[in-house]
């Protein structure tokens, strides 16, 4: 972990080092001033100018607070710097996890692991380490400059400091844990409050507002306690030392005193003695400050750390392929979502020709949704065969197949941003014809024109100025736009209204007279279009066939028809 810590310093360490001794420099001027002031106070008593003296001290005053403020400005860039390479690391691995990794974590909690804990990295590594080996020198030049005076009197000292030094490290462990635990906590404070505002309406509609504001609150106080506990901790250590340092002080004092009276010390290097006692003190309490901020680096480390050393997918821009419709099987296909989860496909047997429109179908939960995850590799299936193209969908390299597939999920995602922005975000390099191509076959010229700013209107934090019917078209724009061999449609369950529905018909025949369309079915118009249809139930496929063949052979089909298709 510390190895891990230093790695984040390694790139700045010349600037450290520098800022380090600059600030070195200025305590030193610091210190030259008692000195020229005696000059001064000197040259007053002497009746002699004052100017020299008076110029100097001037001259070592600017000069000490420059150099201490350039001190103090490389020291916060740096600090600045590697708060700046952690987060890009962090953000980098974020977005390259998969997507069975993050579907376990909290949206809430990774946020606060970005804008929490690679803050606190910035401490420890730029006044913690300098700090505490300025400290360390001050400690050694004392203890130095005491074994000089009496080595007796050191070894009494000594003996006091081991004791503070085994106190204080048996308390270290327990700083770390509460402070490991109080980070958790504001993680999983920003964890909650993203859920209430993920589902804001929902909690504005539920009259859940008390309730959501209480439990973020509780986890609040959490933070606080376990805050508090880190707080109680170190100031036992505090305590610990200075009190250690007043029993040390009295033992220098008895044990030099009977010294002195037996004649074997002189009373002037038991007074200097003593006087580099209290010089300790400083040092020590720095050193302490520097521990408590190492296990505050350590723990935001451990929480960056475990999301960095998840498993990142290959991912990137993946070369321009042909743009001929490909076909679909899958073939006795077993899947989990986990080795505790039920098994969702047992089995699942289907095959797809390239081009035209199919449709999955079934009741809710049969694995329909599993289907588009398994193609686009979100998660990978346990047992037997998927093939895009006739290739195993495991021998295409991750970036390869997923720009070979459109995908639009069931709610739709729009983004944040602009129209355009929305629009262009799975293929960047679409060009203006091919982006108006794409918003005349979604049906989607009527809005752009309505729109105040057409195109570079912004539609608001996750769509919400569009409606639902135009959210999907976006999501299919954009899915068309990136040239798919193989759409994947999640119909959206919610009720469209009928000029929307007809739209949407429009859309999806279109498309399936150029590349191979799958659409998860919820409504009867896209069924009763589509050149085939998968039924699917129980973790299996049950039948396979056109509309009117299904209506006469399959029963299950029939109910469906009869009854979510023509009410959904
Ligand atoms: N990410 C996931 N992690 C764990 N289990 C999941 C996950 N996604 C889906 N499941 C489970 O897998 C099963 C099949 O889900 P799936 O979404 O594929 O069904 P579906 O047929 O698409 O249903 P619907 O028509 O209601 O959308 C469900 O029991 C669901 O609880």
């Amino acid at each position: 972990m510390l190895k891990e810590l230093l790695a984040y310093v390694r790139p700045h360490r010349k600037v450290l080092v520098l800022g380090g001794l600059l600030g070195l420099v200025g305590s030193a001027a610091g210190l030259a001033m008692p000195l020229l002031a005696k000059f001064v106070v000197d040259a007053f008593g002497q009746d002699r100018s004052m100017a020299g003296p008076l110029l100097w001290l001037t001259l070592v005053v600017v000069v000490g607070a420059v150099v201490a403020a350039v001190g103090n400005y490389l020291m916060e860039r740096t600090g600045e710097g590697i708060v700046l390479g952690a987060r890009r690391r962090l953000v980098d691995r974020m977005l390259r996890l998969k997507v069975a990794d993050v579907d376990r974590l909290k949206p809430g909690d990774l946020l606060s692991r970005v804008t929490g804990d690679t803050t606190l990295l910035r401490a420890v590594l730029t006044n913690g380490i300098v700090e505490s080996i300025s400290a360390t020198f001050m400690l050694v030049g004392a203890i130095v400059m005491m074994v000089a005076m009496d080595g007796v009197l050191l070894l009494v000292t000594l003996l006091v400091l081991v004791v503070i030094g085994g106190l204080v490290a048996s308390v270290m462990p327990k700083i770390q844990r509460a402070q490991t635990q109080a980070q958790e906590s504001v993680g999983e404070m920003g964890a909650v409050l993203d859920r209430a505002l993920q589902a804001y309406r929902t909690v504005k509609a539920s009259g859940a507002e008390e309730r959501e504001i209480a439990v973020v609150g509780e986890a609040a106080v959490q933070a606080r306690d376990r805050g508090l506990q880190v707080a109680g901790w170190t100031s036992l250590a505090g305590v610990a030392t200075s009190v250690a340092v007043q029993i040390a002080f009295l033992a220098v004092l008895g044990v030099g005193g009977a010294r002195v009276a037996a004649g074997t010390l002189e009373i002037s290097s038991l007074i200097a003695f003593l006087l580099y006692l209290f010089y300790l003190v400083m040092p020590i309490g720095q050193l302490i400050q520097g521990g408590v901020q190492l296990q505050q680096g350590l723990a935001a480390m451990k929480r960056i750390k475990e999301i960095e050393d998840l498993p990142a997918e290959p991912v990137g821009a993946a070369p321009a392929g042909s743009d001929e419709p490909v076909g679909v099987t899958f073939d006795d296909v077993v899947f989990r979502y986990g080795d505790d989860r039920p098994v969702v496909h047992d089995g699942v047997s289907f095959e797809v020709p390239p081009g035209g429109l199919t449709a999955l179908v079934g009741p809710s939960g049969a694995g329909k949704s599993t289907v588009f995850a398994l193609l686009e590799r979100f998660y990978e299936h346990q047992a037997g065969l998927i093939t895009i193209g006739g290739r195993d969908i495991r021998d295409w390299p991750l970036s390869e197949l997923r720009s070979t597939l459109g995908y639009v999920e069931q709610d739709a995602p729009v983004l944040a941003g602009t129209l355009r922005e929305n629009l262009l975000f799975a293929a960047q390099e679409a060009t203006e014809d091919e982006l108006n191509r794409a918003i005349a076959r979604t049906r989607l010229d009527d809005l752009v024109a309505r729109l105040p700013e057409g195109l570079d209107t912004a539609v608001g934090h996750r769509g919400v100025l569009l409606s639902g019917g135009e959210r999907q078209r976006v999501a299919i724009a954009r899915a068309l736009l990136r040239k798919p061999r193989l759409l994947l449609l999640d119909e959206a369950t919610s009720q469209l209204d009928a000029v929307n529905e007809l739209r949407l018909r429009e859309v999806i025949a279109e498309v399936a007279a150029e590349t191979t369309v799958l659409v998860i079915a919820h409504r009867l118009s896209t069924v009763t279009n589509a050149d085939r249809i998968v039924v699917m139930e129980g973790g299996g496929v049950r039948a396979v066939g056109t509309h009117a063949e299904l209506v006469g052979a399959d029963e299950l089909y029939r109910e469906l028809a009869a009854t979510q298709f023509l009410v959904s």
